[in-house]
């Protein structure tokens, strides 16, 4: 048997960051930016008011109360024309450009509001509540260096700093194929012998989590032609294909049986549990990656967390490596087959104690749905007492 490290390294081996494009920043949401971003302004781009006030000469001010006359109002979006000379004050709203002569700006707490002319209470010092020009970002200075990954803030300083259109590694392409005779379209009435088909349900929900877009196929019977012509019409949009079930050793096993004599897929037993069998290569003229995940639906989940999510990231230019796992205790004793690294579905707490949910077999999804971590085992141990400490796959 491959051990789940090989496997994982001969993925992210084999995979590579997609190919930068150019996005409106409304497609940007997810995606890696590919080119170093600076301001072509400074950040603000002038001296403005941080305050609702009075723009003031401070030493106009040093000796309150003092009554001046207004000049007029400075609203934001106003072009600050206006010159604050000796005596006299404008009002100012927040993010209004600070007129010519004027150093400080008074709250309109510290005042008694006046329009006309306004009495100050309290002296404010040079510069007081005014944000400087450049003070955030200077001109020309990187905002977000390449390999930043986008989000809320990020898109933010990127139309803060006018930028409509951005050079991105965009979020991968996943077409996810689930194959079996035996499955039916949730919503549909269940014939005997069929369950509800979830799997790509699963998948592209974990894709869409992990960064990606995710397309489902809707479902292959077990039948190797159809599955490579429903292939072979999915790559035109793929920058991967994650495909479930037809990969063990039975009879009806139509993605091996397909994709087998490729010779550009590789079929494994991985040294794990659930997920044993697991197949991975590469499809296509364009070398497209496919992961060819066991039916099993706990077994397809634990195979997108430890090979396909890792994958991703590389497509997306981010860092890739193992699952991050954290520390976590025992609540009880556990076992866990001998030569295979277990993923048991757990719940972590908040104090830090983890505990295996009933129903650990691979077919088990509603345990699944009742985990939110996996318990890390490794190949060697059988055992654990309560109280050990383990690593733990937060979901
Ligand atoms: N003789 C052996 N039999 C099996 C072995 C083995 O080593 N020797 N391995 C077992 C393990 S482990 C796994 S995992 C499964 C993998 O099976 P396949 O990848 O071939 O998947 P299928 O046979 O198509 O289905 C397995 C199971 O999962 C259900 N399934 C499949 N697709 C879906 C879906 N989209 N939604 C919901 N459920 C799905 C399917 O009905 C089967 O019950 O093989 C074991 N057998
Ligand atoms: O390896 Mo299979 O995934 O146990 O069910
Ligand atoms: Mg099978």
């Amino acid at each position: 048997m491959r051990s789940v490290d090989d496997h994982l390294a001969d993925i992210l081996l084999t995979v590579r960051a997609l190919a930068p494009l150019e996005v409106d920043l409304e497609q940007a949401l997810g995606t890696t930016l590919a080119e170093e971003v600076t301001s072509p302004v400074p950040l603000p781009p002038f001296d403005n008011s941080a305050m609702d006030g009075y723009a003031v000469r401070a030493e106009d001010v040093r000796q309150p109360p003092v009554t001046l006359p207004v000049l007029g109002d400075i609203a934001a979006g106003d072009d600050g024309r206006l010159t604050v000379g000796p005596g006299t004050v404008t009002r100012i709203m927040t993010g209004a450009p600070m007129p010519e002569g004027a150093d400080a700006v008074v709250p309109v707490e510290w005042t008694d509001g006046g329009t006309a002319q306004v009495t100050i209470d309290r002296p404010a010092p040079p510069g007081n509540a005014i944000r400087r020009a450049g003070e955030d970002v200077r001109a020309g200075e990187v905002v977000l260096p390449a390999g930043t990954l986008i989000g809320p803030a990020q898109l933010g300083i990127l139309a803060g700093v006018g930028r409509r259109r951005v050079l991105v590694r965009p979020r991968p392409r996943v077409v996810v194929i689930s194959t079996g005779a035996e499955l039916a379209e949730p919503g549909t009435p269940l014939a005997p012998g069929q369950i509800w088909e979830s799997n790509s349900y699963t998948l592209v929900a974990a894709v869409r989590e992990a960064g990606g877009d995710g397309y489902r196929a809707g479902v292959v019977a077990d039948d190797a032609r159809l599955f490579l012509d429903q292939l072979d019409a999915q790559l035109l949009r793929a920058d991967a294909v994650i495909t479930s079930g037809g990969v063990s050793m039975g009879a009806y096993e139509p993605v091996k049986e397909a994709l087998g004599p490729l010779g550009t897929v590789r079929f494994d037993r991985v040294a794990m549990q659930p997920g044993m069998p697991q197949g991975f290569g590469v499809v296509g003229e364009d070398q497209i990656p496919i992961f060819a995940l066991p039916g099993n639906p706990v077994s397809s989940f634990v195979s997108f967390m430890l090979f396909v999510r890792p994958a991703l990231r590389k497509m997306r230019g981010l860092p890739a490596g193992p699952a991050p796992t954290v520390r976590a205790l025992t609540a009880s004793p556990l076992r866990s087959p001998q030569g295979r690294r277990s993923y048991l579905r757990a719940v972590l707490a908040a104090d830090g104690t983890v505990t295996p949910v009933r129903g650990q077999g691979s077919h088990q999804l509603a345990a699944l749905a009742a985990a939110n971590a996996l318990i890390v085992i490794s190949e060697d141990v059988t055992e654990l007492p309560e109280g050990a400490t383990v690593e733990v796959i937060p979901l």
